[in-house]
């Protein structure tokens, strides 16, 4: 018994080393667009984007996320709102602050920040934020307005990826992207949007029976699963695009952190065309493109349709 890898021999030198999509870089690009855009914005209105998060809790890996957000709001010349919230709040607190914020006339973005403390629902807490407010794009409205076709809040990490994937390959028409893990922050919106690129798309999750299978027929594959390591170095056709979502914080023996992601780089990289770096690929679009939707969400309350 031989299996797809051995029995077709890869096309690619033994020295290949797949190119490196830098997200870091294209992060960085993309929010000096949007801090001269913000610039503009406030010359012709007099108005500051303004973007408020919340954190429920203090998971301290949330809490480093939170302000580096911060951070970059306010580096992209934009106004940043912080909301850190004690565990015991409770969703009626929550969802009244979320009112507040909906009314707050100088708040153009609302992120309450994922995973909420245990008892809280999400899905209420996100549905509460007015669609033209919710720059993570989760509402059901600009799910909705996604998943046919209209104009909307599209969801940050999808957009990154939407974006790195535009630049390195241009035209998807007719490519076959596969999509592993189906969650609504990430696999359900990225697979939605490379259909409306024109890609063939599959969906693998929990229960598709051969993945590895299915992802050896990727021209892209996008893997988002939270599974570190999990698409080897033999699920991947040779000279595929992939795009690594995956980030999980490992210690080393030397009690050192190091980030990780869904697919085993070293394995990856000897068969991929292009590949996402963990950390310095999605990460960094994540939170620039958190940036784009407000200062977007921003024009479309100021400047109306079509903005
Ligand atoms: N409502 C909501 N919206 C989110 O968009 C959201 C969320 N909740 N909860 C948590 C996840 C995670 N997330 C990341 C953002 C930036 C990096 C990032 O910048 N990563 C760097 C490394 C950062 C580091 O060193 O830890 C990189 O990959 O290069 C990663 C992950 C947004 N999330
Ligand atoms: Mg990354």
């Amino acid at each position: 018994m031989t299996g797809p890898m051995s029995s077709t021999p890869s096309p690619l030198p033994s020295d290949h080393r797949a190119s490196l999509i830098d997200g870091k870089a294209f992060a960085t690009a993309l929010r000096q667009t949007i801090r001269q855009d913000v610039q503009d914005f406030r010359a012709r209105h007099g108005i500051t984007p303004g973007l408020a998060v919340v954190l429920v809790g203090n998971d301290p890996a949330s809490e480093v996320y939170v302000r580096n957000k911060a951070i970059q709001t306010h580096h992209a010349g934009m106004r940043s709102f912080m909301h850190m919230l004690p565990e015991s709040t409770s969703e009626q607190e929550l969802l009244n602050l979320v009112e507040r914020l909906n009314k707050d006339p100088e708040i153009h973005g609302i992120l309450v920040q994922l995973p909420l403390p245990g008892g809280l629902d999400a899905g209420r807490v996100t549905n509460a934020i007015l669609p033209e407010k919710d720059v993570d794009g989760l509402g059901v409205v600009n799910a909705g307005r996604l998943a046919v076709n209209q104009p909307g809040i599209v969801p940050c990490t999808p957009l990154g990826c939407l974006m790195l994937l535009r630049d390195q390959l241009g035209d998807m028409t007719g490519l076959h992207a596969v999509v592993i893990g189906c969650s609504n922050l990430v696999g359900k919106p990225l697979a939605l949007l490379l259909l409306a690129e024109g890609c063939t798309v599959s969906i693998a999750h929990i229960h598709t029976r051969d993945t590895a299978a299915l992802a050896r027929e990727a021209d892209i594959l996008v893997v988002a699963t939270g599974s570190r390591e999990l698409v080897r170095g033999d699920w991947i056709k040779p000279g595929a695009t992939v795009i690594d979502v995956g980030i999980t914080r490992m210690q080393t023996p030397e009690g050192k952190s190091r980030l990780v992601g869904d697919v085993a780089f070293d394995e990856a990289v000897k068969v991929a065309g292009r590949i996402t770096p963990v950390p310095g690929g999605v990460g960094p679009m994540t939170i620039a493109c958190l940036l784009n939707n407000t200062l977007a969400a921003a024009r479309m309350q100021v400047e109306g349709a079509g903005a």
